[in-house]
């Protein structure tokens, strides 16, 4: 364990992006070997808290650098988040992070996003691997603001993608366990704090034309059930919250509306996005 940890250290690039391990008991993450990077940080930094109710197991954090606010933009494909993100990086000392998609559609000359509608049953997997390692990479990507905003994350990837494509019959269920396991893994051991979910509530007729108007290739292939399937997972866990773990206060704006009251509801609910309260 210990090696995988510091192998993660090694991977970020930015000298002053640096993670610890802390926690109470000395004995739990390190299977009994010590490391001076690891060990001399047994309390959290400032900024920072311990995720372990009972302190019992350690997660990798930041470590000398204040955390940002973290808030989540969340909702359907074509639902309008990256719009409601434009908005948002107008703002001073906002940072905005959209989701990776130009990534998804190449990686090396590959576009697993594309393979994916395909056929998911074959190209599920490869996807969501790599769409929940960019997302694990947003989450710990450099500081840039004391408040940022991100377009989905690794979470909706799990309880609204895979789920999707696991409960459809899609995704096979070994590659199902396997991407169940590295999303355990990956929480239960890195903090990735979230303060504050908004919620982009829309019908999924809504999504639909949007999605048809913006016209990305990969995506001329979704038919309205999938928008419908998309929607009612996402309203199990942000609304009726009876699917899974919900890691942050949810704010939900409703999104059906055109251009220039979307904009006017986000100006509206700026202050109490901003004021987001770090958990
Ligand atoms: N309120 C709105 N009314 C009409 N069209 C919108 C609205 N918000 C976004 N759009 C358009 O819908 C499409 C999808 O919006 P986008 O912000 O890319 O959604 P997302 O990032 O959630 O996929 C884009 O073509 C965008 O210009
Ligand atoms: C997170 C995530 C996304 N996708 C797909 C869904 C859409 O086709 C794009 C993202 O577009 P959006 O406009 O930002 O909604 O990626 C996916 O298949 N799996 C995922 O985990």
């Amino acid at each position: 364990m210990w090696i995988t940890l510091k192998s993660i250290y090694a991977l970020r690039r930015c000298s002053t992006r640096a993670y610890t391990c802390f926690g109470v008991r000395s004995n739990s993450l390190v299977c009994g070997k010590t490391h001076p990077k690891w060990h001399s940080a047994v309390s959290a930094p400032a900024g920072f808290h311990s995720n372990s109710a009972q302190c019992v197991s350690r997660k990798l954090v930041r470590n000398g650098e204040e955390r940002p606010t973290v808030i989540c933009i969340e909702g359907n494909i074509a639902s309008g988040k990256t719009t409601c993100l434009e908005y948002f990086s107008k703002t001073n000392n906002i940072e905005v992070l959209t989701e990776p998609v130009a990534k998804w559609r190449n990686v090396r000359g590959h576009n697993p996003l594309g393979l994916m509608y395909q056929d998911p049953t074959r190209w599920g997997i490869t996807l969501q691997t790599y769409v929940q390692l960019t997302m694990l990479d947003r989450h710990l990507s450099q500081i840039c603001g004391p408040v940022r905003m991100m377009e989905r994350s690794i979470f909706s990837a799990k309880y609204i993608f895979v789920e999707n494509l696991y409960k459809s019959g899609k995704m096979p269920e070994v590659d199902f366990a396997v991407l169940s396991e590295w999303f355990e893994w990956i929480t239960q051991n890195i903090a990735l704090p979230v303060d504050l979910i908004v919620y982009l509530q829309t019908k999924p007729e809504t999504c639909y034309e949007r999605l048809r108007e913006r016209c990305r290739e990969e995506e001329k292939v979704i038919p309205m059930e999938y928008l419908e399937s998309i929607h009612q997972l996402y309203e199990d866990w942000l609304i009726k919250q009876t699917s899974f773990k919900v890691p942050a206060p949810v704010l939900v704006i409703s999104a059906d509306d055109d251009l220039e009251k979307m904009l006017h509801q986000y100006e509206e609910n700026k202050e109490r996005i901003l004021s987001a309260q770090r958990t």
